[in-house]
């Protein structure tokens, strides 16, 4: 009787297992140097600080700097990963509160246009690990290339960075057009970045997301914003995260919040809301070669 209890357990959770899907966010902005690393590095920390276990896959193919922010030097890239046949377990690396990263590599760019063999070898990687994570962030370059368009299209969402800089705010627009031009189904949320207060942050969404109604048809959700914090410089000077370097910091009580909120408006997500993500990077291949 016991032994087919622990049967029974087992195999619950081995079912499980094998249906869990992480959640894929692709991080981008429009314009460069709006904040969007130190973010998604930091709100993936944050998430990791409750209990998700959490991958970030640097893809900024004009400066990946993950590393840089963490103050660590990998061993191994994604480039290397391609180049010597490595499993994505060999190349994981562990950072804050149990946080796993994946650096990009020089030459990223090359990686966005592998050949068949090489974009499957990819792929079946990336999905042996989707099944290990409870969230999988991309850390994308600014501006729309058609490297990354992949990447945000078949991501289960998107957050797109932008400060309260009227340049910033058009840029971020014209991203979200491009994406929306492209994509029409996918989940969009705002994240502003140094405001100098709640009212401010509220002012840039209701701005963008009047213009992604009127132009586009389209709704995004504001994610939250970021206060101006010299703890942000301080912590990119000093290689450490500011979720790290100082948690009473108002920037890093701020993100903790906004993870909390994310995390309560998302806890009732299916499965079935998740893991589109392989199947959706293999149609886009399949489509690109055609
Ligand atoms: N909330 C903030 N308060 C103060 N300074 C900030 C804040 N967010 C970002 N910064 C400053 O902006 C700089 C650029 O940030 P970051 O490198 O994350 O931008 P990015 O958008 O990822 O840039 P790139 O497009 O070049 O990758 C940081 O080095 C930091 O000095």
């Amino acid at each position: 009787m016991i032994e087919d209890q622990a049967f029974e357990l087992r195999k619950r959770a081995l079912d499980n297992f094998e249906k869990k899907n992480a959640r894929t966010i692709a991080v981008f902005s429009g314009k460069g140097g709006v904040g969007k690393s130190s973010f998604a590095l930091n709100f993936a920390i944050c998430l990791s600080s409750q209990g998700k276990k959490v991958l970030i896959l640097d893809l900024d193919i004009g400066m990946g700097n993950i590393d840089i922010l963490l103050g660590m030097y990998p061993k191994h890239t994604l480039i290397s990963m391609l180049d010597d046949q490595l499993s994505i377990e060999d190349i994981i690396e562990k950072g804050p509160n149990n946080l796993s990263y994946i650096a990009a590599g020089t030459g990223l760019s090359s990686f966005f246009h592998l050949d068949g063999n090489r974009y499957e070898y990819f792929l079946n990687q990336l999905e042996n690990i989707t099944r290990q994570y409870d969230y999988i962030l991309f850390d994308l370059g600014a501006g729309m290339s058609e490297e990354h368009m992949a990447f945000i299209s078949a991501a289960d969402e998107c957050f797109v960075v932008t400060t309260t800089e009227p340049t910033s705010i058009t840029d971020a627009y014209a991203a979200i057009k491009h994406l929306v031009l492209e994509t029409s189904d996918v989940k969009i949320s705002l994240m502003v970045n140094r405001v100098s207060g709640i009212q401010e942050s509220l002012n840039v969404y209701e701005r963008l997301n009047l213009a992604v109604q009127n132009f586009l048809s389209q709704e995004i959700r504001l994610l939250g914003s970021l206060p101006e914090d010299p703890i942000v410089i301080k912590a990119v000077k000093e290689q450490t995260p500011f979720y790290i370097l100082e948690r009473r910091a108002r920037v890093s009580k701020t993100m903790a919040k906004m993870t909390l909120d994310y995390l309560k408006a998302n806890h009732d997500l299916s499965e079935d809301e998740k893991g589109q993500f392989i199947q959706k990077l293999k149609s886009l291949f399949i489509r690109k070669v055609d």
